[in-house]
């Protein structure tokens, strides 16, 4: 059996709230049940990478010896992956007809109070049974590309999860809910669009009462900030622009707190928009009211520029980004190019994981090196970054250098420094470089022409490209429809083209990172034609 103490959030430092799987053992009152067991172990392989990142019993924790192996390991599952349901604390709360009909709607302004469309056949409504399938491919040995396996032999094990949408029965009467948004953690293209879908859906199931809390949890501590009254007329236009309505903050008021202000306030269904960080928050605040025993719905949706979340195809705001900092590297390569012996150097986020780095770095096709928080280099000595720049001076006469932030932070001084909401503030690795390259050509003589572009907050606040917002767009509905099916501690993502709900910490047991044996980043590598700098 695997360890429960595995840390779920990335913030162990985080002096308010340290929350661990025990933790969420501990608190697991709608599903006391629950066993979990650590999800970043699979057969041969030991990570938390992308495209391992199948949250699989470790190796040890599995007897393959047993016949009925896959069937206990399919029971666990089922279980890990079941949704928190406000009926594991209320037995006998009623369902009602939904109020949202796809065939009905003729004008939103319609009374819905006791004007429930229940008597079609065809509603469009997801069944509580349906799943979908989170892996897709059948790997016919331990050997074959990007392999994930739950046995040594690598059988087919399918591991479902729950598909979002609309349910027939809802849980709450629209006109007794009071719905809130918060959006937390730092900006990230979207963030309006998934507020602007909470909203309308709100309202298409019959909701009045919509607010928004201003700059993240701590507008639930802080006096002087009062609810944004959220209505279609006030969020019609907002995905125009970058930013959040709301506001964003880290840090916070501890989540009692947070609790009694929702109590104070009547909010019953809370939509929290944010990352690991917040998601953190979000599952502690529902597992504090299901303690309390209070009729509340907490869903998250996730937002992570850095596309770090567990188990997810992607997350809004990453598409948007890539394309964005397209642009900086194609500036980068116009002014290395352009100069006499020219270096480009790019820094993109990436705190714990280089997905941004990596994918613009592959749809540039501009960048020569990039570098990556998953995959150690050295700078200095014989196979170091230097000196392949010094190869691609004297080869092609300039280079363009892709760096996420968290890489190389092995290099740079560490301050132990951390931010309000506990992360780990960076050394920068851009100017380390920068400075670094500048200083080795001097030394050895030859004239280079170094140019820094760091266009992190030009890229995160920027507006959704129509890709991200499609997928906010879904994610919204989806959140909305999640709370009134009567779910809570639960996340909505995509996962293979289709829309799931998630446990929250299934999805936040660790940061999501690049596999370094993965097939894109070989395509990366490929595509740059850097050797390893080890
Ligand atoms: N483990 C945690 N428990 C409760 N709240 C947390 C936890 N970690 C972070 N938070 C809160 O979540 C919010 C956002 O966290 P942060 O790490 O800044 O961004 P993100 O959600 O994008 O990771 C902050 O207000 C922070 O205080
Ligand atoms: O300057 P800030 O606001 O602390 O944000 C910097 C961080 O924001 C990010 O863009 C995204 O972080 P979050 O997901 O925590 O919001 C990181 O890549 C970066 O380290
Ligand atoms: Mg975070």
């Amino acid at each position: 059996m695997g360890s429960i103490s595995h840390v779920i959030t990335t913030n162990p430092t985080l002096p308010h709230l340290p929350f661990t799987r025990s933790t969420a053992l501990r608190f697991s009152c709608f599903n006391p049940r629950l066993l979990r067991l650590p999800p970043t172990r699979v057969a041969g392989k030991v990570g938390v990478f992308a495209e391992v990142s199948s949250p699989s019993r470790t190796t040890s924790g599995i007897d393959f010896s047993d016949p009925d192996w896959k069937t206990k390991f399919q029971q666990d599952w089922e279980a890990r992956f079941r949704l928190p349901h406000l009926t594991d604390i209320f037995p006998d709360a009623p369902p009602i007809p939904s109020t949202f009909c796809l065939k009905m709607r003729t004008s939103i302004d319609r009374d819905f109070p006791g004007h429930y469309s229940s008597y079609e056949e065809w509603h469009g409504y997801i069944n509580n049974n349906d799943r979908v399938l989170l892996k897709t491919i059948y790997y016919s040995s331990p050997t074959s590309a990007g392999a994930e396996c739950i046995d040594p032999d690598c059988t087919w094990v399918e591991q479902w999860v729950h598909r979002a949408g609309p349910r027939e029965k809802i849980y709450y009467k629209p006109e007794e809910v009071k719905a809130a948004i918060i959006t937390c953690g730092g900006l990230c293209p979207g963030l309006n669009d998934v507020i602007r879908q909470i909203v309308i859906t709100l309202e298409i199931y019959g909701v009045k009462n919509i607010v928004g809390i201003p700059f993240g949890y701590r507008g639930f501590s802080d006096k002087e900030l009062t609810e944004v009254p959220l209505s279609r007329k006030v969020v019609q236009n907002i995905h125009l622009s970058g930013g959040s309505l709301l506001g964003v903050s880290r840090g916070g008021p501890a989540v009692t707190d947070i609790v009694d202000s929702l109590e104070e306030r009547g909010i019953n269904m809370l939509f929290v928009l944010g990352g690991n960080g917040t998601h953190a928050g979000a599952n502690a605040i529902h597992h504090e009211c299901c303690k309390r025993r209070l009729k509340v719905s907490v869903i998250g949706v996730p937002k992570t520029i850095d596309n770090d979340i567990l188990l997810m195809d992607k997350t809004f705001g990453f598409d948007t980004a890539v394309e964005e900092a397209q642009r900086a590297i194609n500036s980068a390569y116009i002014e290395a190019h352009s100069a006499y012996h020219g270096i480009g150097v790019v820094k993109l986020m990436g705190r714990s994981s280089g997905f941004i780095a990596m994918q613009a770095s592959l749809s540039s096709g501009q960048v020569d090196i990039c570098l990556i928080p998953e995959v150690p280099f050295n700078f200095h000595g014989p196979h170091g970054v230097l000196s392949h720049l010094k190869f691609l001076l004297e080869t092609k006469g300039s280079a363009v250098v892709c760096v996420a932030e968290g890489a190389g932070q092995n290099l740079l001084q560490k301050t132990n420094a951390t931010d309000a909401s506990g992360n780990v503030v960076l050394g920068d690795i851009g100017v380390y470089i920068q400075q670094e390259i500048k200083k080795y050509f001097k030394e050895v003589g030859i004239h280079a022409d170094v140019k820094y572009i760091d266009p992190t907050y030009m890229i995160r606040a920027i507006r959704a490209n129509a890709s991200d917002g499609i997928l906010c767009t879904v994610l919204g509905q989806n959140a909305v429809h999640g709370a009134f099916a009567g779910y809570s501690g639960i996340t909505v993502g995509l996962c293979n083209t289709h829309y799931a709900y998630f446990p929250i910490p299934e999805v936040i047991s660790h940061p999501r990172l690049v596999d370094p044996n993965s097939r894109m980043w070989h395509r990366c590598l490929t595509s740059t034609g850097q050797p390893d700098f080890i």
